[in-house]
């Protein structure tokens, strides 16, 4: 019998992990990218959808749920996955990163953060214990510990001051939830901005606690692609090699790659879905946006080589003219095909580590996508 938080590698490809990793909904395949679904929706998409191309967790925000419908409102519904229909994995972030970023009013102190809601303007407090209830209401799958995202640029006196308090923040989650208290699992955030002994440090403290998974934070914060990967590069291998680890909010297909190669097993971004809305799509020879008047008349599908609905079903020039006339099948054959092309491409990034042929699929979409 497996336990939510099992953690069991089949295979690796140099740093590259190809990995199963159990919890209370089912266990999930990694490299894993996780569809976000803020507000309880992967929005346009329903569950069906997601099932079809093989979705296997979805990623929810506490801030935002808490806020509407409300956690409460929620767990007396039967909590996330029977209110919204999704029988699969639900991983809800803590709310620290939505705070820091949604709101310019915050106080932030020991106890908490301090904000005002971005629906009515009321004013709300997290605590890590209360970052915590919310997503024990909501059901979730994978809580994320309450943490302070510092800014990009921030200077190394405050971040220092900002990790250690991240950590003491991680180590009341954890109190407030102790392993093996429910079937949901837990992951700590390590922070520690762009200062490579101040990652080791997050790390080190961070490691001391019991957590089931580890998560690299403070990334895809405005850096250049340069300075992510140099972090990531650092930090990565260091992670516990027996524990999942996730990368927040990241990111293009290239920089999925890169995360695998660094070792990294999950991601979440909104740039797939949110990307589809505005017309850029992704495809296995590149991004392509199609509101550009080339494929006014072109009749062949987005992707030749995808499988997904939209590709098998519509062409070019059906998908611009949704787009041109702000259709709301647009958006639901756009996120489908962005989605699909993830999803395909972790698929691909699993089959080559298990068949020690990372380093080429790599190499094939960074051709692809070198353009930019
Ligand atoms: C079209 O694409 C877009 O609009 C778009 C918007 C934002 C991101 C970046 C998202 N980046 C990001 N999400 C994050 C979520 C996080 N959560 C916690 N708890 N702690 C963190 O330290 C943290 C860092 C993140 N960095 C990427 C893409
Ligand atoms: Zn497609």
């Amino acid at each position: 019998m497996s336990t939510p938080g099992d953690f069991k590698i089949h295979a690796t490809d140099g740093e590259a992990r190809r990995a199963t990793l159990t919890t209370a909904h089912g266990d999930i395949q990694t490299p894993i990218f996780m569809p976000v679904g803020t507000q309880g929706t992967v929005k346009s998409l329903t569950p069906l959808d997601l099932e079809e191309m093989d979705a296997q967790i979805i990623l929810g925000n506490t801030y935002h749920l808490y806020l509407r419908p409300g956690d409460d409102l929620v767990a007396r519904r039967g909590g996330l996955h029977k209110f919204a229909n999704w029988k699969r994995p639900i991983l809800t972030d803590s709310g620290g990163f939505q705070v820091f970023s949604l709101q310019e009013i915050r106080k932030l102190s020991e106890e908490g953060v301090e904000f005002r809601s971005y629906i009515d303007g009321s004013k709300h407090f997290f605590s890590p214990e209360k970052a915590i209830d919310i997503q024990k209401n909501l059901g979730s799958d994978i809580m994320m510990v309450l943490d302070e995202c510092v800014g990009y640029g921030a200077d190394k006196d405050y971040t220092n001051k900002s990790l250690e308090m991240t950590t003491r923040w991680a180590k009341r989650c954890r109190d407030h939830y102790p392993k093996g208290s429910g079937g949901q699992i837990m992951f700590g955030i390590v922070q520690g901005g762009f200062y490579k002994d101040l990652r080791e440090k997050s790390l080190e403290q961070l490691r001391e606690i019991d957590f089931e998974g580890f998560a690299i934070g403070g990334l895809s914060v405005g850096e250049s692609t340069k300075e992510m990967y140099d972090i990531l590069h650092h930090i990565a291998p260091k992670m516990p090699s027996d524990k999942p680890r996730y990368l927040m909010g990241v990111g293009t297909p290239l920089d999925l790659l890169e995360g695998v190669s660094a070792g990294v097993d999950m991601f979440d971004c909104v740039l797939p879905s949110r990307n589809a809305r505005n017309g850029t799509l992704f495809t296995s020879q590149g991004k392509i946006n199609i509101k550009r008047a080339e494929f006014a008349e072109d009749d062949s599908p987005l992707d030749p080589e995808c499988g997904c609905y939209t590709c098998r079903n519509f062409t070019k020039a059906y998908l611009r003219h949704l787009y041109m006339a702000k259709e709301l099948l647009s958006y639901r054959l756009n996120t489908y095909h962005n989605l699909y092309f993830y999803l395909d491409l972790m698929k691909q990034i699993r089959a080559a580590i298990e068949n020690g042929t990372f380093a080429e699929l790599k190499a094939k979409y960074e051709a692809a996508y070198a353009k930019g």
